[in-house]
């Protein structure tokens, strides 16, 4: 059976994690893209010679151009810039909307049949004018930071009481920035819930009130620690569940910026909600009853996105006609 294609535009730090994740559980074969001249090259070549070391058979190219991407199955987009300390995932619409103009029409041009995960900051915004600039249905263009947001989320529980971190199961909802939506209520540990551990004495609610705040403040704890860029391992790893959900048909229940039609209150949006993952894309928008503080700060989130969605807008009225 012919290995499907995945391709890569943004060979940066999270394209580089990227490729090599889909060589180590051999996913399929990998075009990395990037406007910089030399350097998916050097990666896809890197990469494909640790093959025989670690025994997985891929097939890597590096391009600068997007025929590259003819017929991919699967693009995963990273490119355009991070933030660097002191800066707000948001300082970044402007810029980063150009490359997602010109990355949505080279999609469009040459896998139109792909199933689309967006990366690039600012998310929600970014992956709104993706699929606006690409034109491919809905439920095959989505966003990656959900299953990020909540892995962070995962982790630091999992520390928290001394478990593994398999035994914890968390949801962050919403918008991914500031504002984003971890759900105490709806967080387990094997299937407890974290106001249930509470009760138990397993923490107190300022910890885990701690916990919750360093959760919206991760991607910024890591651009603070590095400096120069942002959290690449993780999120690579987290767009590579993605990826695997859709190519294998395994129909995970995963936390992404998925196309909101009226679910949770909300149209024409991007916001990040539970989703079911499988060969059509998304097949289902989960939709939990959100209350009291939850749906508050919910809608809090949305009213972010939406801000940034109009900046798009005015920045690029244009493709409001696509
Ligand atoms: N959604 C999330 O949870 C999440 C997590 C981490 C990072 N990010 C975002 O992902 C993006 C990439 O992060 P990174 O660490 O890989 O950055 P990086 O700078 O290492 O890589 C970005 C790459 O994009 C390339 N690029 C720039 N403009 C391009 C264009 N027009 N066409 C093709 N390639 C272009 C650059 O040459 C570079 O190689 C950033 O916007 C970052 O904020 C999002
Ligand atoms: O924080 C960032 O700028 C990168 C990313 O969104 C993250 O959460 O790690």
């Amino acid at each position: 059976m012919a290995r499907d294609k995945i391709a890569l535009i943004g060979s940066g730090q999270i394209g580089g994690t990227l490729a090599h994740l889909i060589g180590l559980k051999e996913l399929g074969d990998v075009v990395m893209f990037d406007i910089a001249e030399g350097v998916p090259q050097g990666k896809a070549l890197d990469i494909a010679q640790s093959s025989p070391v670690d025994g997985f058979d891929a097939h890597y190219t590096g391009a600068n151009s997007y025929e590259a991407l003819d017929n991919a199955k699967v693009c995963i987009v990273t490119a355009g810039v991070p933030r660097k300390p002191g800066m707000s995932r948001d300082d970044l619409l402007s810029i980063n909307l150009k490359v997602m103009e010109q990355v949505g029409a080279g999609i469009k041009k040459y896998a139109p049949d792909a199933f689309v995960i967006c990366i690039t900051n600012p998310l929600d915004a970014m992956v709104w004018a993706l699929q606006k600039a690409s034109g491919l249905p809905h439920k095959k263009v989505v966003g990656m930071a959900g299953v990020l947001d909540s892995s962070r989320f995962r982790y630091f529980l999992a520390d928290e009481f001394n478990v593994s971190v398999e035994d914890v199961t968390a949801f962050v909802l919403g918008g991914h920035g500031d504002t984003m939506v971890p759900l105490v209520k709806y967080s387990t540990v094997a299937g407890i819930p974290l106001p249930d551990l509470v009760k138990m004495g397993w923490t107190s609610q300022a910890r885990l009130d701690e916990i919750v705040d360093r959760t919206r403040n991760g991607g910024a704890e890591i651009v603070n620690l590095l400096k120069t860029g942002s959290a690449f391992y993780a999120p690579a790893a987290s767009a590579i569940a993605m990826a695997e959900s859709y190519l294998r048909d395994k129909k995970r229940v995963l936390a992404s910026a998925a196309y909101l039609n009226g679910e949770y209150g909300v149209k024409d949006m991007y916001v990040g909600v539970p989703v079911v993952i499988g060969s059509k894309g998304v097949e289902r928008v989960v939709e939990i009853e959100l209350v009291g503080k939850d749906r508050e700060a919910f809608d809090k989130s949305v009213g972010a996105v939406q801000g940034l969605v109009d900046a798009c807008k005015k920045i690029a009225p244009d493709l409001l006609g696509r």
